[in-house]
């Protein structure tokens, strides 16, 4: 039986995604079809591209060209600069990958990425980022955010929040369920069988003991105590400092990180070309690559499509293949 597709939403056209799309369909068109859905007129014409009007036809198209479900845009693509007329093309673009993969259509989604303020100002589109919008439109309770690669799997507790916020935003409700939606995906999905999870504080020194913030002791370590009782394997919460050296990584299957840059900082630094991020807790599978838009370099040809092409290996393991 032909395998289904995997369904990749374009993105912002002004960034860095026109180009992976091509770069990424030249590596894998033979061993991983996926269908692209964006205007076709965005495509740089690097490679063939063939438009499909249902993406079952994807995998057959693929030998020929990266596949295409049409999504028509206003206006042309202009390399490092959005067009607010196209901004709600890219959300539309994320609805119908979603709504593929919902009707069993597609096996997994990949996104590439959207320029967050651009979809804001365009189209007053208002979620922080594809986590948000795809927990809303999967009507799911919570989703998390775990950025993955071979050296290591993080997770930021709070995501897109503002650096001043993150202390009100941090609650043990949250704390909580965040760690569940983790542990589980990482039985369910990443085939672990008892991960360990190492926890990081919110303040320097872990707070040391009070004397550098409060959180460790009111929020995560009741939290921590808690779902230890019901057989977790979890530490800390460990400074946050020494939790990612190469030593500490062996100890756990993933770090649970108080806010963003936390989580984000170490695994882009460790693995920028081959980080993958991966939203868990949806009925279905989401992958994007690690980084964003890229204006800087959009349209130049020099975008790496590693960790795009990591993204669709990623989606396509989690989806049963062998990627
Ligand atoms: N999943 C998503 O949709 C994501 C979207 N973004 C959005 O992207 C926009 C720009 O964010 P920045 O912080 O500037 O990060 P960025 O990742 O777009 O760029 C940071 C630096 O890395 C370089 N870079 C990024 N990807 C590259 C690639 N594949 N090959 C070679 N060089 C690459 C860029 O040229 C730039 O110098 C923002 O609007 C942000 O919100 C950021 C991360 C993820
Ligand atoms: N820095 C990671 C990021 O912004 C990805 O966000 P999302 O669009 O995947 O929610």
């Amino acid at each position: 039986m032909t395998p289904l597709p995997i369904a990749v939403s374009c993105g912002e056209p002004a960034g860095i995604g026109p180009e992976l799309a091509e770069a990424a369909w030249a590596r894998l068109r033979a061993t991983l079809p996926f269908v692209w859905i964006g205007d076709p007129a965005h495509l740089p014409g690097a490679v063939p591209h063939v438009v499909v009007p249902d993406p079952s036809e994807a995998p057959g198209a693929s030998e020929r060209g990266l596949p295409v479900l049409p999504l028509r845009f206003d206006g042309a693509r202009t390399p490092g600069q959005p067009q607010a007329a196209q901004a709600k093309g890219v959300v539309a673009a994320i609805e119908r990958a979603v709504a593929l993969v919902q009707s069993g259509a597609a096996r997994a989604i990949c996104t590439l990425p959207i320029h967050k303020q651009a979809l804001a100002d365009g189209a007053g589109f208002g979620f922080p980022g594809h986590t948000e919008f795809l927990c809303h439109l999967a009507g799911a309770d919570d989703v998390v955010m775990m950025l993955a690669s071979e050296q290591l799997r993080v997770v930021p507790v709070t995501i897109h929040v503002a650096l001043a916020d993150v202390p009100r935003a941090l609650t043990a409700d949250l704390l909580e369920s965040r760690i569940r939606i983790t542990h589980a995906a990482l039985v369910t999905q990443f085939n672990i069988a008892s991960p360990r999870l190492a926890v990081a504080g919110l303040n320097p020194h872990a707070g040391e003991g009070g004397k550098m913030g409060h959180e460790e002791i009111e929020i995560i370590t009741p939290v921590l105590e808690r779902l230890r009782a019901e057989g977790m394997a979890l530490t800390g919460p460990h400074s946050a400092d020494t939790l990612f050296h190469a030593a500490a990584r062996t100890r756990y299957d993933a770090a649970i990180a108080m806010y963003h840059d936390q989580a984000l900082i170490p695994i882009k630094t460790l693995d920028f070309d081959r980080g993958v991020n991966v939203t868990l807790g949806l009925p279905f599978v989401r992958t994007s690559p690690d980084h964003g838009t890229a204006f800087d370099i959009a349209g130049t040809g020099r975008a790496n499509p590693a960790s795009f092409v990591e993204a669709l290996r990623l989606a396509d393991r989690m989806t049963g293949g062998a990627a």
